[in-house]
């Protein structure tokens, strides 16, 4: 099935913010956090900027892969709000095609290509040194779409406990609760 923007998605260009201020993706209070901020675009896509911090390091110098796949990861799982569906990521099959230096914007955008029954296909590319600039590293990934009890269940009681006392948490997961 071909994807469809929700009628109430974020307009294009509007920043989407942290779907949760722990998150080690996009939340504001992660202190070595990617602290990754996408945008809506058009259709059913996203894009997204993160520039490399020292704390982001593998070798010397240089980005660690499985942080780069965290930014690739985040950055698919944003299109969540274009869709109003609450998914997690199943696969995330990646590339790493150039090294990313500490210091770079890596410059992030993702799609969804098809969708069908729980199963969301979306692949994302990031490019340095630009917008236009060259691929990086790019992901191909399959997410399922989940109730928001799947977070319920699963994640430890501590945090569950917190995030349903915080009024905009609670806001914020609603958002993803009306489906198409
Ligand atoms: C509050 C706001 C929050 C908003 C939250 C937003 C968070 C975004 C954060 C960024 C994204 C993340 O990192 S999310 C965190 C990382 N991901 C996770 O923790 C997920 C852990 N995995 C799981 O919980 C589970 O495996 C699920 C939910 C993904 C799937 O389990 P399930 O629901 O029981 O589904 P299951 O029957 O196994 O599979 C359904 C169909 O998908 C296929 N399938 C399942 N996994 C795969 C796979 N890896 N590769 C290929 N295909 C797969 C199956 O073959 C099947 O196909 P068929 O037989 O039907 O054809």
């Amino acid at each position: 099935m071909k994807p469809v923007r929700h009628p109430d998605a974020p307009l294009p260009g509007e920043l989407l913010g942290a779907h949760y201020e722990q998150c080690f993706g996009c939340g504001g209070a992660q202190s070595h956090g990617l602290h990754l901020e996408a945008r809506a675009g058009e259709g059913v896509t996203v894009i997204a900027e993160f520039t490399v911090q020292p704390a982001h390091q593998g070798a010397p110098g240089l980005a660690h892969g499985g942080v780069l796949a965290s930014a690739l990861d985040e950055t698919l799982g944003s299109l969540n709000w274009l869709l109003r569906t609450i998914a997690v990521t199943g696969r995330l099959e990646t590339d790493f095609v150039r090294p990313v230096p500490v210091g770079t914007t890596l410059y992030l955008e993702a799609e969804v290509t098809a969708m069908a029954g729980r199963k969301i296909y979306s692949t994302a590319t990031g490019r340095i040194g630009g917008p236009e600039g060259p691929v990086a590293v790019r992901a191909d990934a399959l997410f399922l779409e989940v109730e928001v009890e799947h977070f319920v269940h699963h994640g430890r009681e501590e945090e569950i406990q917190a995030a349903m006392s915080d009024p905009d948490q609670v806001r914020r997961a609603r958002a993803f609760e009306v489906n198409p």
